[in-house]
């Protein structure tokens, strides 16, 4: 840590961490294990997406698996390549939407490689159990195509049937070599791709989308804990969102079945109290013919509406999520409007990384006079705001996807139910603390989380037994000491 620390510059301790982690695997985790709040930042976002923009230029060696169209047909021949033979979790991507930077081809790698990290580091899967895949089908990033150092197949993007092929292809694959109860991590698609690969998968492999999935989980967590400093049930409150892809459309649909759930109204009832905006404008049914199928349930009837701004006046939401992925979309107005009919606006400003947040926890807390209860996708430091400290939550699916996973591991799960979901969320928002509320946090904090990934892997897991989709039998009688019993430390083996 002292060498680290020596570095001054985000990219300079994210390549030595990365050396760290091909010199000494283990000394890598010991490290990110024990010093997760302050190491988060650099080997995840924002750190992660600095470094999958220049990912090129700073390359050493490749950490993960690309497989490019040139492997057309020796897909399974290639994975048969990777030197480890017992792989639980793979993340994939083809780097089409990497955070909120956009088409980064190839150099996508960045993230497989840092969530897999993550997944020993927070949820205790075993490294050599992960793998970092990268589907190289070119890129329409036309900067990247003219850069000397870029890693990738110098073409535009492969489309359509030539696209489906191939993911058909690594999906037989990987089905192929590692059996039924490999995790599959889609990870940074962009939404046509996205929602459609999901749907094409999930009733034949063990699929999970973080981005969609994911990120619903750990929002609809953060919202949870809310309502304790806020008061009222999840169906007496309004939700708003700017940005109706993947994230906004997975935690709407993810809200309104916990809804549906507590109230027995029909889920076409409770979509009612959530509302959506896009580039376009606020998503009402006179758009209905123009929206992409994600988008329709949320048309509801309402004249149109060209900016958030205006849609935060109409609607008066009291929770406003921003999953747009432009930066800086939450303005002052914006956020004092929220403040102006809300005692506790709840403000999510989820876009990563830190330059694409809707807006900073400094603004969040002085716009709204320390009244908002703000959390976001990249970490802001706490704020001194009137003489009063405000700690931001971070509301990032790393919470959840390292827990989830494990919890699909160990108890030989087939198949992700969205019920699996909601009970990644329940055990989540079950370990904020008193303490955490009263600093107004509605996250707990990132330095218990192998404890808190042990008990979302145990809730996890308990309900793949319910839905008889886990397949280790006999269930352990308490799963969450048997998840604990079965994450990766990183300590030398005594030998005596
Ligand atoms: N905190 C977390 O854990 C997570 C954060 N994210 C972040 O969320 C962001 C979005 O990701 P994702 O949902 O996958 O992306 P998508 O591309 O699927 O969706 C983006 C949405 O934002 C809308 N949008 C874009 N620009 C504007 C604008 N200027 N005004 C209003 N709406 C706009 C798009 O509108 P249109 O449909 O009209 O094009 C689209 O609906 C990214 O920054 C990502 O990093 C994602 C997953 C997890
Ligand atoms: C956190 C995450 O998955 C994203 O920003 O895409
Ligand atoms: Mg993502």
């Amino acid at each position: 840590m002292h060498n680290l620390r020596q570095y001054q510059v985000p990219l300079q301790r994210y390549m030595a961490l990365m050396d760290l982690q091909e010199r000494n695997q283990r000394l890598f985790y010991k490290l990110l294990i024990d010093n997760v709040e302050e190491l988060l930042p650099v080997v995840y976002t924002p750190t992660v997406g600095e470094a999958c923009q220049k990912y090129g230029s700073i390359f050493r060696r490749p950490q993960g698996l690309y497989i490019s169209l040139k492997e057309k047909g020796k897909i399974l021949e290639v994975l048969k390549n990777w030197p480890e033979k017992k792989i639980q979790v793979i993340v994939v991507t083809d780097g089409e939407r990497i955070l909120g930077l956009g088409d980064l081809g190839c150099q996508g790698m960045g993230i497989p490689v840092g969530k897999l990290a993550l997944y020993t580091a927070l949820g205790g899967v075993r490294p050599s159990s992960c793998l970092p895949v990268t589907i190289d089908v070119g890129t329409n990033n036309e900067e990247l195509l003219k850069d000397e150092f870029y890693i990738g197949i110098r073409q535009k993007r492969a489309t359509g049937q030539e696209y489906s092929e191939l993911l058909h292809e690594f999906m037989c694959a990987v089905k192929q070599n590692y059996g039924e109860k490999v995790l599959i991590q889609f990870e940074d698609f962009a939404n046509h791709n996205a929602f459609e690969l999901l749907a094409k998968y999930r009733a034949s492999h063990l699929v999970f989308n973080d981005d969609i999935q994911g990120t619903a989980s750990v929002v609809l967590a953060g919202v949870v804990a809310a309502l304790k400093l806020v008061g009222g049930t999840l169906a007496e409150h309004t939700f708003l969102f700017l940005g109706a892809g993947e994230a906004g459309t997975g935690i709407a649909e993810l809200i309104a079945l916990e809804m549906s759930k507590q109230t027995k109204a029909p889920i076409e009832e409770t979509r009612k109290k959530i509302w959506l905006v896009d580039s376009k404008g606020l998503i009402v049914s006179s758009r209905m013919e123009s929206l992409q199928h994600f988008k329709k349930p949320w048309a509801h009837e309402h004249e149109p509406l060209k900016t958030l701004l205006d849609a935060v006046k109409a609607i008066k939401p009291t929770v406003l999520i921003g999953s747009s992925g432009v930066g800086k979309t939450f303005t002052k107005e914006v956020v004092e409007a929220m403040a102006s009919f809300n005692e506790r606006p709840v403000i999510f400003a989820l876009s990563n990384p830190t330059s694409q947040s809707e807006c900073t926890a400094e603004q969040a807390y002085t716009w709204s006079k320390g009244r908002a209860i703000f959390a976001s996708g990249s970490p802001f430091d706490p704020v001194e705001c009137n003489g009063k400290v405000f700690v931001p939550g971070q509301a990032n699916n790393a919470y959840i996807f390292p827990g989830f996973g494990l919890g699909l591991v160990i108890s030989g799960a087939i198949r992700v139910h969205d019920d699996m979901l909601l009970a990644a969320s329940e055990a989540l928002a079950g370990q904020v603390t008193e303490d955490n509320f009263d600093k107004g946090l509605i996250y707990p904090p990132f330095c218990n989380i192998r404890k808190i990934s042990a008990e979302i892997a145990a809730n996890v897991a308990s309900k793949a037994y319910e839905l008889g989709l886990a397949t280790r039998l006999p269930r352990p009688a308490n799963l969450v000491k048997y998840a604990e019993s079965c994450m990766y430390s990183p300590v030398y083996r005594n030998y005596r």
